[in-house]
């Protein structure tokens, strides 16, 4: 089983969400950025890691959310983070929005994705 972290990057109310590319793995579907991390690396150390590589910016993660495990072949764990800065640039992805949360069941995920998004909506309303 793999794991891959993937970040929940909140600014004023919004939450980034990305669109893989036509030719990565799982094409067109919309994500939370991220990806797998390095032997012996902290799962945070990666995502701040992956989130520069494949954005450009630069976040701080801050909470763990539950650990989604897919088809017993992947481990998705996402954390909420802070954007602490930087200009996104698409070196991975084709597409990005900032988007609210209520938005978030609009979109087409990864199957891994859909209990995360479940899960932050509600926390967000908790939180209103
Ligand atoms: N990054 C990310 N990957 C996800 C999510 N949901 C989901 O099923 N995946 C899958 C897609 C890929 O099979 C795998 C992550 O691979 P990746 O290609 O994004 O990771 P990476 O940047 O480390 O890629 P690589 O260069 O090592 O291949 O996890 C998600 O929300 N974020």
């Amino acid at each position: 089983m793999i794991t891959v972290v993937c970040a929940l990057i909140e600014h004023n109310n919004r939450v980034l969400i990305a669109q893989r590319g036509e030719k990565m793995q799982q094409a067109l579907l919309w994500e939370f950025p991220g990806g797998k991390l390095e032997r012996g690396e902290a799962e945070t150390d990666g995502l701040v890691r992956e989130i520069q590589e494949e954005l450009a910016i630069t976040v701080q993660p801050y909470q763990r959310l539950s650990a989604v495990n897919h088809n017993n072949a992947l481990q998705l764990v996402p954390y909420l983070c802070h954007f602490r800065g930087g200009i996104v640039q698409l070196l991975e992805h084709r597409a990005y929005y900032w988007v609210v949360p209520e938005e978030l069941p609009k979109y087409t995920w990864c199957p891994a994705d859909v209990p995360v998004v479940e899960e932050y909506l509600q926390l967000t309303k908790c939180r209103d």
